[in-house]
């Protein structure tokens, strides 16, 4: 890379950020941060160690600290990089008062490929990194073979864990990762009434062989244990094509089979307590007929909003009139997080939803009414992607 024009020549390199918190609710702030991170024009997170409590270094009159480290590749020059790092620290409301004071989020260039850099503003490698537990256990976790200065990551992260005190935490943050790569452009909500009799799984690995690219498993009149089988069985496929599963209404049965996330209505738990008692690592979808909820989705934590009907259904019996696609639109226009539109959508209406902004359709009868799902996906999926 030539650094000095900040010109990319040689492709992504490979970059590991150290990310450390503990004023707040750190772990939020930290899932926040990475997802900041992600969002950078030419950054991408690829990996995320798990999440590590660490006791504080030098001022120890503070909080211990939530600690964590990314892996991702950019183009960005080592300082774009550092200006990208310290404008999420500001806005995630940082201020810079004492050395190794607390902090709401510190971000820090650990490595950049193999590259030393050694400016007043920015040395790399990190220069305590192989001192610091909280750095090298993570570090090790995602590369364990990994040389710094002559030495293996793997060791000096088993040395430094026995001097310094660090503590797993229990949430993997690859949930993170996930969560922020998910894609809501077709996305299914399972009803086993509409398939009369045929096979669940069946029908929604033809859909995911279609193209569906999330899937939401809707059990409305299923036995807590049946619910629980019939997820776990939908995890396991859904795995298998690198799909989100997320659980309609029940919380238990998503924590029971470690879903990636839950979609809730009006009329479920409160969003707050589902966010609350979930974590911010998991997907959190709320449904949404006008803008008041669709704001009061935004603001309390919705990862996405289901907003319908868009048109009359015969799936579910709402007394909501449909929205339509201008409805659609000021939802989508009210918030700034993911927008699916559900309700009644087909092939033949898909091009007029895309076209009121929202990030995907959310279908059932669609893809499950047809005897063959696979191509029913592919023709929603064609028509979404179709350009006007
Ligand atoms: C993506 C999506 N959007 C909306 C809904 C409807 O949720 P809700 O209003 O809670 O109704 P039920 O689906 O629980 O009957 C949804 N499930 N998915
Ligand atoms: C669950 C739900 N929520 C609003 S409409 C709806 C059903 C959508 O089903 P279909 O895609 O068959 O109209
Ligand atoms: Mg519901």
């Amino acid at each position: 890379m030539n650094t000095l024009l900040g010109v990319d020549t040689m492709g992504p390199v490979r970059c590991y950020i150290g990310l450390g918190a503990n004023i707040g609710d750190s772990r939020a702030t930290i899932a926040e941060a990475l997802k900041r991170l992600n969002e950078l024009p030419n950054l991408t997170v690829d990996t995320v160690a798990p999440l590590y409590r660490s006791a504080p270094i030098g001022y120890t009159e503070q909080n211990y600290f939530i600690n964590t480290v990314a892996e991702v590749s950019t183009t960005l020059t080592p300082r774009q990089l550092l200006t990208a790092l310290q404008q999420i620290e500001n806005d995630l409301g940082r201020v810079r008062v004492m050395r190794w004071g607390p902090r709401t989020v510190d971000l820090d260039i650990l490595l950049y490929g193999e590259q030393t850099i050694l400016e007043p503003e920015l040395q790399v490698p990190h220069p305590r990194m192989t001192q610091r537990a909280f750095v090298m256990v993570p570090l090790a976790d995602l590369n364990p073979g990994l040389v710094i200065d002559g030495q293996k990551a793997q060791l000096l992260a088993r040395r430094l864990a026995e001097e310094q005190e660090i503590y797993a935490e229990q949430r993997r943050y690859k949930d993170v990762v996930k969560k922020m790569n998910c894609n809501y452009s077709l996305y299914l909500v399972t009803d086993r009434a509409i398939l009369e009799g045929r096979d669940l799984y069946h029908a929604v690995e033809a859909a995911l062989q279609g193209g569906v690219t999330l899937v939401q498993l809707r059990e409305k009149h299923t036995s807590s244990r049946d619910f629980y089988q019939i997820a776990l069985g939908l995890k396991d496929l859904t795995c298998k094509y690198q799909v989100p599963l997320l659980i309609n209404d029940r919380l238990d049965i998503a924590l029971a089979v470690d879903a990636d996330g839950i979609h809730i209505g009006q009329e479920d738990l409160p969003l707050q307590v589902v966010r609350e008692m979930l974590g911010p690592q998991k997907i959190v979808g709320y449904s949404v007929a006008n803008i008041e909820e669709a704001v009061y989705g935004e603001r309390n934590g919705a990862d996405y909003l289901g907003a319908g009907p868009v048109y009359a259904t015969q799936t579910k019996s709402t007394p909501i009139e449909p929205l339509g696609v201008e409805g659609l639109r000021s939802i989508k226009e009210a918030v700034s997080i993911p927008v699916v539109g559900i309700g009644g959508i087909n092939v033949r209406n898909v091009s007029q939803v895309r076209r009121s902004g929202v990030d995907g359709i959310s279908v059932v009868s669609a893809i499950l009414g047809s005897f063959n799902p696979a191509n029913a996906s592919r023709e929603l999926y064609t028509a979404w992607h179709k350009k006007d």
